[in-house]
């Protein structure tokens, strides 16, 4: 069932910014990711979405209801199906977190216990909200938010400023408001290891428009430029007229330049198909490492498991 639908929609925010073209669908418990560089309009999106600010042009329905005259008959900030979680939330200062989620709190005492246990909150209610950490912060204010009973929750950058812990505790905390509160979830980052693993759909803007959209999966194998396949890691560029280097790769036209991750070549054994190369760099990075390699003057990173490699070696690599 389609939960969220734009339809072209168009926001001019700046003079020179605008949110243009922007057309995708939503079902409901799907989890799309809004991805893109800082200042391609990831925020703006939200707030469109939210009903918190009104498109120019095109059409947002929420629950097959156009978002706009919801918020219009209500006369209240806001759709009130649609929750959304800027970057500069704030909490009530003064006060304990269970007065603040009180005074939110449109849930029976049995809700409001299951809520605050997949927040992760349950221990901090008696605590001030000067007493909490930044991703405690996070995890009240999301609590706050889903007293209200959201159908759809909007997440914008909800992982910056926190660290690895704090990070993981707020990902099995919005990977369980979908599973076990059954709120769908659109989520706005720029890191693809938070984004990857988690979203159904990741939807790429650049300068206000959607450059690809798809499945995890598509968008970092097959990325329509260099724009979005650096947003999701390290790859390679090859043109055309090397591509002959390295036996197995394909070539998508004769002007286009192909990009390709460095875990899709790997070094092989001298009897192998494969480009020979020289190692000029090896970089560490925990549980694998990246080496630079030169193959007749085209240098290509290639992902390395082990610790087998030495910077000046000959090696062969091949295409996976
Ligand atoms: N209230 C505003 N007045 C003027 N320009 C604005 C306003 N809000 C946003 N912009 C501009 O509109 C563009 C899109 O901003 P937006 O915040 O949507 O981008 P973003 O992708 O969310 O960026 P970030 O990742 O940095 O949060 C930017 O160029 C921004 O400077």
């Amino acid at each position: 069932m389609t939960l969220l639908k734009l339809s072209s929609v168009k926001k001019a925010i700046a003079q020179d910014f605008v949110l243009q073209d922007i057309s995708f669908t939503q079902r409901k418990l799907q989890k799309i990711v809004v991805a893109g560089e800082t200042g391609s309009g990831k925020s703006t999106l939200l707030k469109l979405i939210s009903g918190l600010a009104r498109p120019d042009e095109g059409e947002i329905f929420f629950e097959q209801k156009s978002v706009h005259d919801a918020v219009f008959e209500k006369l209240v900030p806001g759709h009130p199906g649609i929750a959304y979680l800027s970057q500069h939330f704030e909490l009530p200062k003064f006060l304990r977190v269970e007065q603040v989620l009180e005074y939110a709190n449109m849930l029976s005492a049995e809700e409001a216990a299951t809520l605050f246990e997949v927040c992760q909150i349950s221990h901090l209610l008696k605590r001030k909200t000067d007493q909490l950490s930044g991703g405690e912060k996070q995890r009240i204010a999301m609590a706050r938010l889903l007293c209200s009973s959201p159908r759809l929750l909007l997440l914008d950058e909800p992982f910056s400023h926190l660290d690895l812990p704090h990070k993981n505790t707020l990902k099995d905390v919005i990977r369980d408001i979908g599973e076990k509160l059954k709120i769908t979830c659109v989520l706005v980052s720029h890191d693809p290891d938070d984004t990857l693993p988690w979203a159904d759909k990741i939807i790429v803007l650049k300068d206000g428009k959607i450059v690809q959209q798809g499945t995890p999966d598509k968008i970092y194998r097959e990325p329509v430029n260099e724009y979005v396949a650096g947003l999701f890691g390290k790859y390679n560029v090859i043109p055309p007229a090397k591509a002959k280097l390295f036996p197995g790769l394909k070539l998508k036209s004769k002007t286009k330049n192909i990009l390709i991750r460095p875990e899709s070549f790997s070094l092989v054994g001298p009897t192998k198909k494969g480009a020979t190369g020289k190692i000029k760099k090896i970089n560490f990075l925990g549980g694998f490492a990246e080496a630079e390699i030169d193959v007749d003057g085209q240098i290509v990173t290639v992902r390395v498991i082990g610790n087998h490699i030495k910077e000046g070696k000959k090696v062969k690599v091949a295409v996976v």
